[in-house]
């Protein structure tokens, strides 16, 4: 793997509910290399946050426990200590959360907190780094830099903070970008220059991006690789156009199926029967998504479903997909009213 830059293996990620620990991430094991952009995908609680938050270090290590093994350029990272991860955090690693008001200091002005992160890991004149901020501040699309390098985060839009705390993650142009939802807080337009940007550092820079989004329209546009999780587990992954062309896992499809298509005169929409359980409660034996579709007969899920590679590149857990079926419009798999 001599692009390699993150290479996961068996991660589990488990946080304490009370006095338990149970996994939000379990089983996963994931490369992303330079030059690559892997999009996570899945619905809300399938631990794409805490895959993502796993590599960047950022849960509360007193209720999190972290098994197996996050290799950054070779060297595991996945328990180092908060000083090294520093290191790493901001020069190499570059991370978008969903919500920008967290990621910044709401006393500090914004060019002072983009110079900030910039005067940690580069030698840059005083000189240099304001006209280095300029330019962030331009390239992510913010109107009038000088000004908005003098105010403060409460004096700005949520679509601008999330454009400042953007211009943040890249001012060092980091080789692992980990964005989570980076454009959900924005509207159209500035969604398309933010994914230019991430683009730009990954066709520039050569940068790895792991891209978390609800959006498929998004990931057919941008991602190289998709991974498809579902109730902590990796269940389907490929190259994108396999993905979308060929899905095989019944998530993968069902997911595929209840997205309007603007190029389609589909009138119905798939509905996937039930919700992700709470993390107490998931299914921890079995093909996790057979509660999910219980007119497949049981005899076809596999005992400890494990990641099949059906084509190269192209893996899927669980035997399931071999006999899966959408339930019809008269069972309540389909409804009505997508335009
Ligand atoms: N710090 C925590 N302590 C306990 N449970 C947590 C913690 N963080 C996440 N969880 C639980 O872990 C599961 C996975 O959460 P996660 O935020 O990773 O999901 P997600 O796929 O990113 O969802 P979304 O798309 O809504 O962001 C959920 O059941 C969530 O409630």
């Amino acid at each position: 793997m001599s692009n390699g830059l993150l290479k996961i293996q068996s991660l589990r990620t488990s946080f304490k509910i009370k006095d338990n620990y149970y996994a939000a991430v379990d089983d996963v094991t994931l490369e992303v290399n330079k030059n690559e952009i892997v999009a996570i995908v899945g619905e809300s609680g399938c631990g794409k946050s805490a895959l993502a938050s796993s590599v960047i270090g950022l849960h509360n290590k007193n209720r999190t426990k972290i098994d197996g093994h996050i290799y950054y350029r070779g060297y595991d990272i996945a328990n180092a200590s908060v000083s090294e991860l520093n290191q790493l955090r901001g020069s190499e690693l570059g991370m978008i959360f969903q919500d920008p008001l967290t990621a910044l200091n709401p006393l500090m002005i914004i060019g002072e907190q983009i110079e900030e992160t910039l005067l940690l890991h580069q030698k840059m004149t005083k000189q240099e780094r304001k006209k280095r901020v300029l330019e962030l501040l331009n390239d992510v699309g913010i109107p009038r830099p000088e000004y908005t390098f003098n105010q403060y985060p409460h004096q700005l839009s949520g679509g601008m903070r999330q454009r400042v705390v953007i211009a943040i993650a890249i001012a060092n142009n980091p080789s692992l970008l980990i964005a989570d939802e980076p454009t959900t807080a924005l509207d159209v337009t500035i969604q398309s220059q933010i994914l230019d940007l991430i683009m730009k550092l990954k066709k520039e820079m050569h940068a790895g991006v792991i891209l978390i989004t609800h959006d498929l329209g998004v990931v057919a546009e941008m991602a190289d690789r998709v991974a498809v999780m579902y109730a902590g587990q990796i269940v389907e992954m490929a190259p994108v156009t396999d993905l979308f062309d060929n899905p095989q896992h019944p998530y993968t499809r069902s997911l595929l199926e209840s997205v309007p298509q603007a190029s389609s005169k589909q009138d119905r929409l798939y509905v996937i029967q039930g919700v992700v359980p709470p993390l107490p409660s998931l299914p921890r034996t079995g093909c996790r998504f057979k509660t999910r579709i219980p007119w497949i007969s049981e005899d076809v899920h596999e005992k400890e479903p494990t990641l099949h590679e059906i084509n190269p590149n192209h893996y899927v857990r669980c035997t399931c997909y071999k006999h899966f079926h959408f339930l019809d419009e008269k069972e309540g798999g389909f409804t009505h009213g997508a335009s």
